[in-house]
């Protein structure tokens, strides 16, 4: 047993929490958001859409499968077991911190992780009492302090561009396995998840991977589709990609180009429709958040890390619909086009962690491609379709109808 050094938890004008310091041994401030999820810490803590925030986990007991390879790659050279290459979250918060672990994937314990990548993490604190503070007070600016170090002051990392500190400073590519890719798609990296990528090259597309302030309304002719990420912070400071997703939109010769976002994707996505959007009291982050289908009435459990929510009545006046509600506070959870292949959600569909209930929207993201692809081709054949399908198939990924389906009346 390592002897403990002294941490604290503090919320700016709010209370304190005495705890011990299992982490990097600076202090650290930022956002405080409490997350109900109770597996997948390593993928929390290396989303980027955390960046700027400190963590406090509901689950009670944090560690104790340790932590996996962080440059473990799969076929597509993607990262196996992490979102990102690094984490950029400011600090997580746990009751009770489990030294051991045990997991066939585990190279060392969450401790050693935060450690090695600097990231402060306090335990032995009562997380019940703190998110029962969050709740009643929304997401506040907070501050871990390791021994008497008083030094670091609260910050609100809202006020800045996050988005700029995740993405990619230069276009990348990542390669579909298949000899003739069934699409090109051009990704708008916000801070994009890698298992979002992974959802698209495993279909069998190339994925170009662009800084979140590339004029993709300058290229976007070249591609057979448009994704646009989930990331960090407040979606109204994006303003650069906004605009061009503006020009996106507006552009007559692309109206059929099918596009699809994600998370903050979503938001940018509102807010270049005319919409708008709004922080919320204390975000949704869990794996288990109900989200009923506005077409069929399906309901889904879903995986989600937010803290703004789109105005859909905003939007009332426009050519876009709400797609999906959620069924616990009625925010909005997606809105999709009346005429064009365009949706997007707020949900996580990747998950990673979460429920995969909702990974056939990817399905129904590629069929507006395959649709995009045949018809720009003018041809009548629909080769791209059976591609498409027969890639679906390899990887097990055929669309079913869907399990534990809940009709509501
Ligand atoms: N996961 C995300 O993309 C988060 C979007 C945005 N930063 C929010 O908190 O609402």
């Amino acid at each position: 047993m390592e002897s403990q050094t002294k941490a604290t938890l503090q919320i700016k004008n709010g209370p304190s929490f005495s705890g011990y310091s299992f982490g990097a041994s600076n202090s650290t401030a930022g956002e405080a958001v409490f997350t109900t999820s109770l597996v997948g810490y390593t993928e929390s803590i290396t989303d980027p859409s955390y960046c700027g925030q400190i963590l406090v986990f509901t689950q009670p007991l944090i560690g104790n499968y340790g932590v996996p390879s962080s440059t473990a790659l799969d076929e597509f050279n993607l990262l196996k077991f992490f979102e990102s290459p690094h984490p950029h979250i400011k600090g997580i918060v746990v009751s009770d911190y489990s030294q051991q672990y045990s997991h066939w994937t585990a190279i060392e314990s969450l401790g050693e992780f935060c450690k090695r990548e600097n990231i402060t993490a306090i335990a032995g604190v009562d997380t019940r009492e703190i998110v029962q503070y969050l709740r009643e007070q929304g997401s506040s600016l907070a501050r871990i302090t390791i021994e008497n170090d008083t030094s670091v002051e609260y910050i609100n990392p809202m006020a800045d561009l996050l988005v700029s500190k995740v993405s990619t400073k230069k276009p990348y590519f990542i390669k579909s396995l298949l000899h003739e890719p069934v699409a090109n798609i051009a990704l708008i990296d916000c801070g994009v998840k890698e298992n979002i990528v992974r959802c698209l090259v495993s279909r069998g597309a190339n994925v170009t991977v662009l800084p979140y302030d590339y004029d993709i309304q300058t290229i976007a002719k070249n591609f057979d589709g448009i994704f646009i990420s989930n990331g960090p912070g407040d979606p109204k400071s994006c303003q650069v990609t906004i605009n061009n997703l503006k020009k996106l939109l507006n552009d007559e010769t692309l109206y059929s180009l099918p596009i699809f976002g994600i998370c903050l994707g979503h938001q940018l996505l509102a807010l270049a429709a005319g919409g708008t959007t709004k922080k919320m009291k204390y975000g949704n982050r869990a794996h288990n958040i109900p989200v009923m289908d506005l077409i069929n009435g399906h309901c889904y459990i879903t995986s989600q890390n937010h803290g703004y929510e789109v105005d859909i009545d905003s939007l009332s006046d426009s050519d876009w619909k709400p797609y999906f509600v959620n069924i616990n506070d009625k925010s909005n959870e997606g809105m999709i086009h009346l005429t064009r292949p365009i949706f997007s959600t707020q949900f996580h569909p990747e998950a990673k962690g979460g429920p995969l209930d909702t990974s056939v929207l990817f399905d129904k993201y590629f069929n507006d491609i395959a649709k995009y692809i045949a018809n720009k081709n003018s041809a009548n054949d629909n080769s791209i379709v059976l591609k498409l399908n027969a890639n679906l198939a390899k990887y097990n990924l055929i669309p079913t109808s869907l399990p534990n389906q809940r009709i509501l009346a």
